[in-house]
């Protein structure tokens, strides 16, 4: 059996870690490499004590790329360098499975085109957790009947983007079914700058960050005398790595960019 060659980006956070556990259950999947921004030239499990794998940390992505042959590039890192990570693997040849969120609608139209220019398989996914995922589709379906509709997502706060991914991917899919709508009263004014959340397309999304939380969200849908939440929690990172694993296997079989998980599911 051929293995897929990894290289996993933030292989000592919260989701790199575990991304590497869930490599190291695997047959079909080996570790080839670590890119990180320090330890140049260590092995990950010298400067990481829950793996024992022993893959060489590179803290540059196009040197690791020249040195190791990999078939696909997870990254789990920061918005900033997950930009880079994807734009790079993609222009090398080696296929991006991307959970980092805090891109903008630019630089995925440019991953997108790129993708599609060198026919390369690119998997960027907001949430990778499969109750996520059923939520966001439950949403977008809610939301044929029910327009009022405001998003309110919990994360730890650690976060560095808000709003969260799931809760931006969440929007789109339910703009592409609602007219758009301004919510609330028409005269409405904020008091305190900020107190209505931020606007898309009308409808409203509430970012909380408290320690304790991981990561969590509520679609609330409101109408005459009824209201609809459509709700889910991830309580512990393992939730993604179905999902990981899932995009690591199918983003072979591609060779253009796919956005979202729930385009993979069968
Ligand atoms: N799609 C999904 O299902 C999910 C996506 N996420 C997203 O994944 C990303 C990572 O989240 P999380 O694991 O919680 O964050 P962490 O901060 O725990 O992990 C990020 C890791 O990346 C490292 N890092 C920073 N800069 C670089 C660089 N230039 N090259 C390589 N590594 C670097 C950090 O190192 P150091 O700590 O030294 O700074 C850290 O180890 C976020 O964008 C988050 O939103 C999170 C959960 C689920
Ligand atoms: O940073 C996180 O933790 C998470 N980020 C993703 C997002 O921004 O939606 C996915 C999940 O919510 C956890």
């Amino acid at each position: 059996m051929n293995k897929i060659r990894v290289v996993v980006a933030g292989p000592r956070g919260k989701m790199g870690s575990e991304a590497l556990k869930m490599i190291e259950r695997q047959d079909d999947l080996e570790l080839v490499a670590c890119l990180d921004h320090k330890f140049e030239g260590r092995k990950i499990n010298e400067v990481a004590d829950f793996t024992s794998l022993d893959a060489i940390i590179f803290t540059d992505i196009q040197d690791c790329l020249d040195n190791v042959q990999a078939d696909v590039l997870i990254d789990l890192t920061t918005p900033e360098y997950g930009y880079l990570h994807t734009k790079t693997a993609i222009e090398n040849g080696v296929r991006p499975v991307v959970g980092t969120t805090g891109f903008t609608e630019d630089q995925l139209d440019e991953l997108t085109e790129l993708s599609e220019e060198k026919g390369i398989g690119v998997i960027i996914a907001p949430n990778f957790a499969l109750g996520a995922v059923l939520m966001m589709q439950f949403a977008k379906w809610a939301a044929k009947y029910f327009p009022d509709v405001e998003i309110i997502e919990k994360h730890h706060d650690n976060k560095l983007d808000a709003p969260s991914g799931t809760a931006v991917k969440t929007a789109q899919l339910i703009k592409e079914v609602r007219e758009p709508k301004k919510q609330g009263h028409p005269e409405e004014k904020e008091t305190i700058e900020g107190a209505r959340g931020a606007d898309v397309d009308g409808m409203r999304i509430h970012s909380m960050r408290l320690p304790g939380l991981v990561a969590h969200q509520e679609v609330v849908f409101g109408a005459k005398g009824e209201n609809l939440t459509i709700k889910h929690d991830s309580f512990h990172r393992e939730s993604f790595m179905t999902g990981v694993k899932l995009a690591v296997d199918q983003v072979m079989k591609l060779d253009l960019l796919v956005y979202g998980l729930e385009n993979i599911l069968e």
